[in-house]
This record gives structure tokens, sequence and C-alpha cells, in this order.
């Protein structure tokens, strides 16, 4: 394992897995958050992460880019492998894991600073050798703002609306060009104009790169994902453990779901 995470993907693993990730047993501290989960990312798909508050999928997300690195008594059991490779491999830099795997958060967060600079932070912070004034165009584009942006690159990040914003982080988050982007809510401060304009926009996302999105709004996994992955809580041990309950094509959790658990709660029946 190198820390550059530029190796090609092993042969044993099958060519659309992009991210495999077994996440046994997920700790904050003694607190069982997570247990039995394990989720495959398939390449140039949108995986839904749905289900109850505090099931954890947001926890399983950040596990996947090592975002929960930053938390105070987080471990793990299991893998969380990206092209074959140990995400959490001795010596793998989780810097440069986070340029591979990219993420979204659920608020706007651009920094104060001008759009330009927004989304040649990560470029800089990587000391990007080429063309930085092309890459920022090729992200806005990417992230369809270009044209609502272009004459006024150098204003505020923060003057921006929500909905501009958020496809600003995106611009932001897709500049490195990651492989993955997570994707944590990233509509849910929006109204339904801009959450639109967004959802689009992961469609139109999918084709260059992987996703992995957590919504609460199941209309908007139906709308997007390919896979949906449903979690639910456990709270017969006496505490509140989320883990997966099934995943599978999104038409297929939504409409004949496997088990009971995710028939109830698609259809509104969960307490
Ligand atoms: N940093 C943390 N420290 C301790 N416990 C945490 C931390 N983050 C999350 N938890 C706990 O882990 C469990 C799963 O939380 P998580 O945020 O992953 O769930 P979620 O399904 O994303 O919830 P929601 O839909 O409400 O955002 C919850 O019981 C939560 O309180």
């Amino acid at each position: 394992m190198n820390s550059t995470m530029q190796q090609a993907a092993p042969d044993t693993q099958p060519a659309t897995l992009v991210m495999d990730c077994k996440l046994d047993k997920i700790f904050y501290g003694n607190f069982l958050a997570v247990r039995d989960s394990h989720v495959p990312i398939e390449k140039n798909k949108i995986t839904g992460f749905i289900g109850p508050s505090g099931c954890g999928k947001s926890t399983v997300l950040r596990s996947l880019n090592r975002m929960n690195d930053l938390v105070d008594g987080f471990r793990f059991d299991g893998h969380v492998l990206f092209l074959g490779q140990d995400v959490y491999g001795k010596g793998v830099d989780p810097v440069v894991v986070r340029r591979y795997i990219g993420m979204v958060f659920q608020q706007p967060n651009p920094f104060s600073m001008s759009i330009f600079d927004n989304v040649a932070f990560g470029l800089r912070l990587n000391r990007y050798k080429g063309d930085i004034g092309d890459r920022v165009k090729q992200a806005l584009q990417g992230a369809a703002l270009w044209e609502e942006v272009k004459d006024k690159l150098k204003v505020s990040g923060l003057a921006l609306s929500g909905g501009q914003q958020q496809r600003l982080c995106i611009a932001r988050a897709i500049a490195t060009q990651p492989q993955v982007l997570l994707m944590d809510e990233p509509c849910s401060a929006l109204d339904p104009i801009a959450t639109r304009r967004v959802e689009e926009l992961m469609v139109e996302l999918k084709e260059h790169y992987t996703i992995a999105l957590v919504t609460h709004n199941m209309q908007q996994a139906t709308r997007v994902a390919d896979t949906t992955a449903f979690f639910s809580v456990d709270i017969s041990g006496g505490s509140r453990t989320g883990y997966l309950v099934e995943s599978g094509p999104t038409a297929q959790i939504f409409e004949n779901p496997r088990e009971k658990l995710t028939k109830d709660y698609i259809s509104g029946q969960f307490s």
C-alpha cells in the first residue's frame, strides 16, 4: 500500500466496485454507533443512504474518507477499500485520501474568499502545476455555475445565494478531480428550486464521478439514486445502534423491499 493511493485496482476487484466498505462496528468512545454495515459503492453510480435520524448514515459516510479521524474516540472494526486499497492502511495520508474521495456538506460552506479562490483552494493546497484558471473554469462549468459567475470571479463566495453557494462547494470539491464524491444531505438547506438544480447536477456528475449521498428525502433518493442502502436503529440492547437493513437497486428497495422494516419505513409506518 503506498501513501499516494495511485496504484491500479488489483485484478480481484470487480471493475465496477470503487469502494468496498465493511463496517462491522463503529464506535465513538464506548458507544457502538453502527454495526454490520457492508456497503459497496459502484462506479459512476449514485448510492443513496436513507434511514431514520441517528441510524448512522453520516457516520458511515464520514468513515469513507476518514473525516471521522478528526473525532475523538472514533474507531471501527472492518475495512474501507478504495479501488482495493485500504483507506486506513499504515502510512496512508488522510489528506491524500480526501483528494480522491471528496466531500460536500449539508450547509453550503464557502470560504470567506473570492469565488475563484474558493475553487482554486484545493488545487493550491495540492500544489497543482497546471493552469489553475483553466481548472477553476472547468470545475465551475462542471458544477453548472460558470454562466452565473464568470463575470464576477473576484466577488466573495459568501455573496452568492444558498443554491449557488452549494454549487460553488461542489465546484471546489471537483476541482481536484476526485473519483468519489461524498454528499451529506447537500440539499437540506436549499429551497425546492435550488434542490432540483443540485439533483440534476448530481445526475450529470455521475458520468465522471462516483457519488455516495446521504438524504432524508426519500423522493430525492428515488429521483437520483441508482442504489439505495436503508439503515435502521437497533434499540434492543438498551442503546441505539445503527445498522444496514438492506441495499439494492433503488426501484427494488422502494417497490419490492426484501425486509418488512424497509417496507414500513418507506410507507411511512416507521415510528
Ligand atoms: N462526533 C460524535 N461523537 C459521539 N457520537 C456521535 C458523533 N457523531 C454522531 N454520533 C452518534 O452516532 C449515532 C449516529 O449518528 P449519525 O449522525 O451518523 O446518524 P444519522 O443517521 O446521520 O442521523 P441524522 O439523519 O439525524 O443526521 C447517533 O447516536 C449520534 O448521536
